[in-house]
């Protein structure tokens, strides 16, 4: 059996409607595809709190989570993950890719010009809608 693990990935969405997107580094799973920055959730911690975490952990800012936007699992080949991803608003820092290749504020219109990490397609193209 497929394991299932749980992610969370934020939507950070800028004062020019630009949201955040994080291209995976060659070293991480998944390489060099662009994702919403989060990462797992760990066991009895809330999407809330977890998005919180991965983003002060991976970006070196504060984030505030305003709602859950979509929630899709997708089957990989060895594993399905399960991406929740969470409206968010920065409140405090810049943020800095301390694990990522690279960082890019894109406007929505543009999102489906990256190449993104298959489980996220679902809530990209919700966001372009
Ligand atoms: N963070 C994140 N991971 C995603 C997205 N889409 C997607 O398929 N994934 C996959 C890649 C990984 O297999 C898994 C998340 O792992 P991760 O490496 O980002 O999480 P983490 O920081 O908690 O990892 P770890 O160091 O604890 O292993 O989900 C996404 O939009 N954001």
């Amino acid at each position: 059996m497929k394991k299932t693990v749980k992610v969370v990935g934020a939507i950070i969405i800028n004062e020019c409607d630009e949201v955040l997107c994080a291209l995976r580094s060659p070293k991480m799973s998944l390489p060099n595809y662009w994702e919403f920055p989060g990462g797992k959730i760990e066991p009895n911690e809330s999407i809330e709190d977890a998005v919180i975490r991965e983003i002060q952990e991976e970006l070196d800012c504060t984030i505030k989570a305003l709602q859950v936007f979509n929630d899709y699992t997708h089957e990989y080949e060895h594993i399905f993950v399960n991406l929740i991803t969470v409206l968010c608003e920065l409140v405090q820092g810049t943020p800095n890719a301390n694990e990522h290749a690279e960082l890019r504020w894109v406007s929505k219109s543009q999102l489906n010009k990256l190449n993104w990490a298959p489980a996220d397609l679902p809530a990209v193209h919700e966001l372009m809608k």
